[in-house]
């Protein structure tokens, strides 16, 4: 019989609650959506910013969680229920203290990602490459603040053998206490840049300071690992020097990245990468595209080795790996005369995220005939510049000989006023409108990628298509179509 995730006493224990029941059930999940809660799950009833988790207890039960965790001042307003309660002062708090008695007891080999772009694509990269070597526990989606990380914490089962957590801010001081429950052997930050910066009236340098935070809770004699090539680099470095991290490694192309780009080469589906890892040639094939994936790739290769996983299966997972949903996975549509390829970039947009996902459609190979399209929707909380860095992207659009460029939202104008006439396929206010545009413009052979901030609402454009083009079964039978794309 496997062990339960938590024992109830434990589980009691470990939050200071107390039990209405003394009942002891064996728990074998943590959720604090009741839409989702599995038969054996424990639910936390969080207060959020629509809803209030107390008002779904019922409902978790009815769908078979072992046990709730609610708050002293809701117990009489809940009336009766089927399942044993635990009864705490504040719930997430509770989640914490559950987080940190995982993280207690844990003997993995831990690693914390942040970084302004790229932390969930390096986080699913990274628990691939750790999970050659052992079992590894990570977290989900980008489950990466103040719910996410204790979350996911919460859930680490004790055997794990390696563990990767995300985190995420936008604002100054967020990661010091997600860091310091995680407690990482390793930390890294992938790269700065400005993203978010509406929240950072002093630019990169409040940026940098924020993402510093991580060192904050590195484990004694831990390492933190930086991005060589980024401009940030050298003040990052010192940032956690004086933060007590005892080891700092670069990653990139520069010449003293402790993991080094050595050879490269960018193909429409895949890249194949030569690198020196602390000494070690490593030649790996990554299966998905982009120069800024083979960059996530050398992060991650380290972190392996710091962490003591198996260095050559690493390097070896990431040809299975494909490019997460929103972040590069791609679709392809039937259009009656043909197919067209889309490649779905709706989970984020930012100055450095645009370039590298217009990077990759330059590098895209469109069927005779066919074009290349970049479908742009607004790129959120980049503050005072904002206009600037919108028009600012009619550049690689030009470089990269984009053929046509389709606009959605307010912010974008700036960059439609500003691209040649020849590149304009259609504006328009939102997404939404783009539906019937876009239908009536792709044709067979084409390469669309698809990209905006998540509040942009390109992904339900993404979704809209790739309903209306789906290829007729039995072609998608059983199979999941983001993994049976190009990727
Ligand atoms: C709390 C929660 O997880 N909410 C999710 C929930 O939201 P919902 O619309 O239902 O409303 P509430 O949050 O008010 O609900 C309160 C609780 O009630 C539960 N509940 C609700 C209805 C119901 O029928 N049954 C229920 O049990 C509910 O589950 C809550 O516990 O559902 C939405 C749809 O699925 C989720 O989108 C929503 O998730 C929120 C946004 C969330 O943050 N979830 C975390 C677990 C998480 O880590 N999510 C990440 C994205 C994180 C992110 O954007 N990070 C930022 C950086 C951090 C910035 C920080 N300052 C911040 O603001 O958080 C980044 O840039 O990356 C993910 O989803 O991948
Ligand atoms: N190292 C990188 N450099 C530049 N762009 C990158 C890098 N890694 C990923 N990207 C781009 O950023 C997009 C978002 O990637 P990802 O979701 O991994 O970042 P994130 O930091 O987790 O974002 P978020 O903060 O929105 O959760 C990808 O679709 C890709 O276009
Ligand atoms: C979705 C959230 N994690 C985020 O990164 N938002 C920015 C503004 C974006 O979507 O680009």
């Amino acid at each position: 019989m496997t062990e339960p995730l938590w024992t109830f006493e434990a589980l009691v224990a470990a939050m200071r609650g107390r039990p209405t029941s003394t009942a002891a059930p064996a728990i074998s999940g943590i959720s604090i959506d009741s839409r989702t809660v599995k038969p054996g799950d424990a639910f936390f009833a969080i207060r959020g910013d629509r809803f209030d988790g107390h008002d779904f207890v019922g409902k978790a039960a009815a769908q078979g969680a072992a046990v709730a965790v609610i708050a002293e001042d809701r117990l009489s307003a809940l009336g009766r229920l089927t399942i044993p309660l635990v009864v705490v002062g504040d719930v997430l708090a509770a989640l914490e203290s559950l987080g940190r008695a995982a993280r207690a007891r844990s003997v993995a080999g831990i690693a914390a990602v942040t970084g302004s772009v790229g932390k969930t694509t390096t986080k699913e990269m990274l628990a691939r490459a750790l999970a050659a070597t052992g079992p590894t526990h990570f977290s989900p989606a980008s489950f990466n603040n103040h719910w996410g990380v204790p979350l996911t914490l919460a859930r680490m089962p004790a055997d794990a053998a390696y563990a990767v957590f995300e985190i995420g801010m936008n604002h100054p001081g967020e990661i010091v206490p997600l860091v310091q429950q995680v407690r990482p052997h390793v930390g890294i930050i992938t790269t700065i840049e400005p993203v978010h910066v509406e929240f950072f009236p002093d630019g990169i340098e409040g940026i940098t300071r924020a993402k510093a935070e991580i060192f904050a809770g590195i484990e004694r004699g831990g390492v933190a690992i930086l991005n060589r090539d980024n401009p940030q680099f050298e003040p990052l470095a010192l940032m956690a020097i004086d933060s007590g991290v005892e080891r700092v490694l670069g990653f990139g192309e520069n010449g003293d990245a402790e993991a080094r780009l050595t050879a490269i080469d960018l193909l429409p589906d895949h890249s194949s990468v030569k690198a020196d890892i602390l000494g070690r040639e490593v030649r790996f094939t990554i299966g998905a595209p982009g120069r800024h994936l083979v960059q996530n790739a050398l992060a991650v290769l380290l972190a392996v080795h710091i962490l003591g996983g198996d260095l050559d299966l690493a390097a070896d997972s990431l040809s299975g790996m494909a490019a997460p949903a929103g972040r590069g996975a791609q679709h392809v549509l039937s259009l009656g005369e043909g197919e067209a390829l889309l490649i779905d970039e709706s989970y984020n947009a930012n100055p450095t995220s645009m370039r590298a996902a217009i990077a990759v459609l330059a590098a895209s190979k469109p069927a005779p005939g066919g074009k290349r399209i970049a479908v742009l929707g607004d790129m959120l909380e980049l503050g005072e510049r904002s206009g600037e860095m919108h028009a600012g992207l009619v550049e690689p659009l030009t470089a990269a000989g984009i053929d046509r460029v389709y606009c959605a939202g307010r912010l974008m104008q700036a960059l439609w006023s500003v691209l040649p006439s020849d590149m304009q396929g259609q504006y328009a206010e939102t997404a939404e409108e783009l539906d019937v545009i876009l239908g009536d413009a792709i044709a067979g052979g084409d390469v669309i990628m698809v990209k905006g901030s998540k509040g942009s609402r390109m992904t339900p454009l993404v979704e809209r298509l790739t309903t209306r083009f789906a290829k007729p079964e039995p072609d998608n039978a059983g199979q999941d179509p983001e993994i049976e794309g190009l990727a």
